[in-house]
């Protein structure tokens, strides 16, 4: 297994896949089992996997994917990285455990970190924090968080380390192993960003917490910043007692990592307390371990101090060569860690330009729905004035009906008679004036007939006015009923009317007026109520004697209708047109003509 300064997580303390299972179920507790002693006692992990492995068969689907997580976690700490991402994808593609996938997950943040993919490690890690607030099981998220300091940790984000350790020790109620995890991390990352005040009291009690709960392995990776402060203090002999104490514990564990650490330390503390064989065995050991990984921080200082004892020994040409490799493995280390920091910048900045990006878009969209709701406002707004505009159409039309309704009105009382609504006088001769050039450019005859009633101030004297009104609109009733609807008919003074014929013959209008005069005397006598004797004279005059203008025939009329007054009255009297219509006039009475 190559490390780089890394401890595999494993899970430990209570499995929230196993303890949904039946306690009978004898494949479930073997794999809690296997599962908490991953880091704690390796050599039983084995065996239970081994043996799982034999009975993978008989595991149910969920039980296999489990038994495929554990596989990967071991094929990943023995160096098998091809072997565990296989196993990891296959988890991660076909279990329907959302926690076991949630796990996967943050293992193959370790995974990859393990291997100095530090981007591949971020990106994955950023993936993982981004579901974290999705994600209940205790377990689960302790591991992603434990996960998230010691990568931040290690790459020199102490502020992060922190938080995300502080995160953790406010979620758990009681110490557990994954807090003493994070307090290795916390620890490392005040030692190496230089904050040793009372570093000694957080050390051991980040010691005894791991200790407290089972956990040797990380209660001896806080050790070594203990051995590491001393040594830095000048304690030497107290860094070799700390180291040397624990030395078979870290030995027993078989983690090669923590014991070339351990190893690295030992040679510079005897170093430093001129136990010169002692110190280069410790460096030589580090240098045997370290096949396969020339750039670590231990072998770094394995190779500084066989550089020192040559060069103190005189022997020129072995300092050289450990002074090449020390310089070497130094930069690779480095590089390492500058890697390590550069990555987690890299990351950063990819999603701070992703997040630009969804920015960016998110206000395209933001600009977009506001030009759609401007569009709809602006149609709305157009629909308003449309409705606005329609609304004062609306209006004016209503007041020009009202106008031109009044209008008529106004025309029609301008033009017809208050009492009989037939028209007055002015109207009239408009008319008929209009009506005989029509008929003097068609060549049509016209006739004018003048209508006056008699002894008409004998009817208003003897049955008073309002009688006479109604005499009067009777009479007129009675005239309409024989008229045609081109006959003009109009009220020319108190009770005397006129009647314009077009396109009538003398002959036709002498029969027409003598039914006109019957039906009057006819009408007016009938009324039961009011027996009044009411009759009319009239005088017509004909556009053949007369010609058509107007005045003419209203002259001629005239005079045959003075006629027919003096000759008694109730008749009716045609003009021939000469001067002295009273020598030629024909008159018409109840008897016939004269
Ligand atoms: N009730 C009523 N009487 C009217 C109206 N206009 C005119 N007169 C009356 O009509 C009468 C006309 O009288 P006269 O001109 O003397 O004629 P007459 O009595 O009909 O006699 P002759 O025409 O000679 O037959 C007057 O008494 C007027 O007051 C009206 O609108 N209503």
């Amino acid at each position: 297994m190559v490390i780089a300064g890394w401890i595999l997580l494993g899970l430990s303390g209570s499995i929230a896949y196993a303890a949904v299972l039946p306690v009978v179920d004898q494949s479930a507790s073997l794999l809690k089992e296997a599962d908490s002693s991953r880091t704690q006692n390796h050599d039983r992990f084995l065996e239970l996997l081994q043996r799982l492995d034999k009975q993978a068969a008989k595991l149910s689907p969920e039980q296999q994917e489990y038994l495929h997580y554990l596989q990967a976690w071991q094929a990943a700490y023995v160096g098998d990285y091809a072997t565990s991402d296989r196993l990891a994808d296959t988890v991660l593609t076909h279990s329907r455990d959302s926690v076991l996938r949630f796990k996967t997950d943050s293992f193959m943040v370790n995974s990859l970190a393990e291997r100095s993919r530090y981007e591949d490690a971020f990106r994955r890690l950023n993936l993982v924090l981004s579901r974290l607030h999705t994600v209940s099981d205790p377990d689960a998220r302790a591991l992603a968080i434990t996960v998230a300091v010691l990568l931040y940790e290690e790459s020199g984000q102490y502020d992060l380390a922190w938080n995300y350790a502080d995160q953790l020790a406010n979620e758990t109620r009681q110490p557990n192993d994954w807090m003493c995890k994070t307090g290795y991390a916390r620890l490392a990352a005040l030692y190496k960003a230089g904050k040793l005040d009372g570093i000694n009291e957080k050390l051991q009690q980040g010691i005894d917490l791991c200790q407290k709960v089972g956990d040797d392995l990380y209660a001896n990776g806080i050790r070594l910043y203990l051995a590491r402060v001393a040594l830095q203090r000048g304690h030497s002999e107290k860094a070799i007692m700390l180291l040397r104490s624990n030395y078979d514990a870290v030995q027993r564990s078989g983690y090669s990592w923590l014991l070339s650490q351990v190893d690295a330390l030992l040679a510079e503390a005897y170093l430093g307390t001129s136990q010169i064989a002692l110190s280069k065995q410790s460096a030589l050991q580090v240098v045997a371990r370290s096949e396969g990984n020339k750039y670590s921080e231990s072998l770094s200082v394995a190779e500084r101090v066989l550089y020192l004892i040559a060069k103190s020994q005189g022997d020129l040409r072995a300092a050289l060569d450990h002074h090449e490799r020390y310089m070497a493995s130094n930069n690779g280390w480095l590089d390492e860690v500058g890697a390590r920091a550069l990555a987690f910048q890299i990351v950063q900045q990819q999603l701070l330009a992703k997040k630009l990006q969804l920015d960016t878009l998110s206000k395209q969209n933001q600009i977009l729905q506001l030009q759609r709701n401007l569009d709809k406002k602006a149609s709305e707004t157009s629909r308003l004035y449309i409705l606005l505009l329609l609304t004062v159409l609306a209006f004016i039309g209503f007041w020009a009906y009202r106008v031109k309704r009044s209008q008529l009105r106004f025309m029609r009382l301008a033009r017809r008679d208050g009492l009989t609504d037939i028209f007055n006088r002015q109207h009239f001769v408009n008319e008929a004036e209009q009506q005989l050039q029509y008929c003097r450019k068609s060549g049509r005859e016209a006739c004018l007939v003048l209508i006056d009633l008699d002894h008409f101030k004998a009817v208003n004297d003897t049955y008073g006015h309002a009688v006479g009104d109604r005499v009067l609109k009777r009479a007129v009733a009675a005239c309409q009923a024989h008229l045609r609807s081109t006959d003009i008919f109009g009220r020319l003074g108190g009770e005397e009317f006129g009647i314009v014929l077009p396109d009538c013959t003398l002959e036709q209008v002498l029969s027409r007026t003598e039914r006109i005069r019957q039906a009057l005397v006819a009408v007016v006598r009938g009324d039961a109520a009011e027996e009044i004797c009411v009759s009319a004279s009239f005088g017509v005059a004909s556009t053949r004697y007369s010609g058509h203008e107007l005045r003419q025939l209203l002259i001629h009329a005239d005079d045959a209708l003075y006629r027919a007054k003096r000759e008694g009255r109730n008749r009716v009297s045609v003009s021939d047109g000469r001067a002295e219509p009273q020598l030629n006039a024909v008159a018409v009475t109840a008897e016939g003509v004269q």
